[in-house]
């Protein structure tokens, strides 16, 4: 049998650098292959070449046998090649609907008929795989798994014989990854061809067939997954092996830095998001919240932040060491040593346009260490850049004339971190997914320094979709549910687990659905 797509000798330059070299593989008709590798190893560029997002510099590519030169997106979608991205390229003033049908329906573009018809498929679509989605909802008004939902049923609308999937569990919750796989499974037997990208090497061996290798831009292995380990992957990966779970000491937590208290908030079209939330957090402890996505962490994060202060209704209050902060705005509450690193970087955290090093100074750059009389104190701003660059091993060839939107996005979300996480007089640190799109070797030095910043007195919000960072990582864990915490695992319950090797998914999963 041909297979579905077969590159052979692909090379794609940005620059002066590779960023991929040689590249030989086929991926088999009916088959999940799966590509690994560590941020910036090429994975996203294969994957964009092979959706004519980009052409190769040397090498050709097949799709079903047949050599194809693919001058757009347009083209590969003509050939049956469909792409679900890591970052997400909805509309979001237009409804999900819109957005599906958007550069399909040629001249009748929104007419009312084509419209509940495309409203029409797409329901069953969602009923089909069990994706809820609302068909007239504005994709402004969406969470960013829901939008992630809307990006795959777009891909399964235009009927793709071939699928590329750019980390495509990253947002979504260990029920909804088992449902996803569940529909990945079928479509393979239905005889559609996936290729999926992604860190999770646990999910690699849980869905596909085939796992491919890369590192620095070349392909350096291709095995069949019943054949290989987590281990073994993680090695041929990163070129050691990795601590899959870092060492979390007993942590000894102080005064109390954080007290959230009786929280209500409710839209201006009075939903309440939060309804009497109470928790707190001591200095030196890392709090944990389990919960699917939708169900107050946004809002509780935009309230912690300064945000939503002028929409909406709040009640209660949000104390940092004892000062009310309930209603400041996000500069007042940096200001007393409260960082953030959002959920979605590209929104929230950085300026793509700008260099790597303007990055790192993003919303730091008033502090007095960057200033002399003059203005930038350029020494302390390079040594500052490279510091960081080393001690999260940010990989970019020029810190100061490198875009970061040429960066991977693994490496910009090490920027990221890097920075809110190396605050000096950190108190509180909101973490929503810190990880989400790091390679393994990253997420455990990124873990570490988590720790890190614990033992030296911070007090740390994690907010994440993975359970197996919550438990490795928490303190405590509060299970949250419409707005309200339902549950919170102790210390000691989570260390005795730890321990044991407990997974904790049963008990979490109880407490937040
Ligand atoms: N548009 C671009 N311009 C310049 N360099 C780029 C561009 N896109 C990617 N690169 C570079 O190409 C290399 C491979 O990047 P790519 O995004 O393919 O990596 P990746 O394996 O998908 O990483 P991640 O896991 O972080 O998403 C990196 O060194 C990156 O900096």
């Amino acid at each position: 049998m041909e297979p579905a797509v077969r590159l052979t000798g692909i090379t794609k330059k940005f620059g002066s650098a590779e960023a991929n070299r040689n590249v030989s593989l086929s991926i088999m008709q009916g088959t999940i292959h799966a590509i690994v590798g560590e941020n910036g190893a090429g994975k996203s560029t294969l994957a964009k070449l092979i959706y004519g997002m980009y052409r190769p510099d040397g090498g050709t590519i097949e799709i079903n046998g047949k050599a194809v030169a693919f001058a757009s997106p347009g083209d590969a979608i003509a050939a049956g090649i469909g792409m679900v991205h890591q970052h997400f390229m909805l509309v979001p003033t237009l409804t999900v609907t819109e957005n599906v049908i958007l550069g399909l329906e040629k001249k009748r573009l929104f007419s009312q008929l084509a419209l509940k018809k495309s409203g029409d498929i797409i329901q069953q679509l969602s009923r089909k795989y069990d994706f809820a989605v609302d068909p007239d909802a504005l994709v402004s008004a969406l969470s960013v798994g829901e939008e992630q939902r809307v990006e795959i049923i777009k891909v399964l609308y235009r009927n793709a014989g071939i699928l590329i999937l750019d980390e495509p569990t990253a947002v979504l919750t260990p029920q909804e990854t088992d449902t996803l796989f569940t529909v990945l499974r079928s479509l393979c037997r239905a005889g559609k061809t996936i290729l999926i990208i992604t860190h999770k090497l646990d999910e690699v061996l849980a869905v596909a067939d085939t796992v491919s290798v890369m590192r620095q831009g070349e392909v350096t292995g291709t095995l069949p997954c019943r054949k290989t380990t987590k281990e073994e992957l993680a090695v041929m990966m990163v070129g050691r092996s990795v601590l899959l779970r870092v060492e979390n000491p007993a942590p000894s937590p102080g005064k109390t830095m954080l007290s959230v208290e009786n929280l209500d908030y409710r839209t201006d079209d009075g939903r309440y998001k939060l309804q009497k939330l109470n928790f707190s957090i001591r200095a030196g402890e890392i709090f944990g919240i389990a919960g699917v996505e939708g169900n107050g962490q946004s809002e509780l994060l935009s309230l912690l932040w300064g945000l939503n202060r002028k929409s909406g209704a709040i009640s209660g209050k949000i104390l940092l060491e004892g000062t009310d902060i309930t209603g400041k705005t996000p500069a007042a509450i940096s200001a007393l040593g409260v960082s953030l690193v959002p959920e979605d970087r590209l929104k929230h955290a950085v300026i793509t346009a700008y260099s790597v090093t303007e990055n790192m100074l993003f919303g730091r750059h008033r502090e007095t260490l960057f200033h002399n009389r003059s203005g930038f104190n350029r020494k302390t701003v390079n040594d500052f850049a490279r510091k960081l660059r080393e001690t999260y091993d940010v990989r970019c060839r020029d810190l100061d004339n490198q875009p970061l939107a040429y960066l991977s996005g693994g490496n910009q979300q090490k920027v990221v971190v890097a920075r809110e996480l190396e605050r000096p007089g950190l108190k509180l640190l909101i973490l929503a997914q810190p990880t989400r799109g790091v390679d393994i070797g990253a997420i455990e030095m990124i873990h570490r320094s988590i720790i890190g910043a614990r033992d030296k007195g911070a007090a740390i919000l994690l907010i994440s979709s993975e359970l197996d960072e919550l438990i490795a990582l928490s303190t405590r864990i509060g299970c949250i549910y419409k707005g309200s915490i339902r549950r919170i695992f102790t210390e000691t319950e989570l260390s005795e687990g730890r321990e044991k090797e407990h997974s904790f998914e049963q008990e979490i999963g109880l407490n937040i659905t």
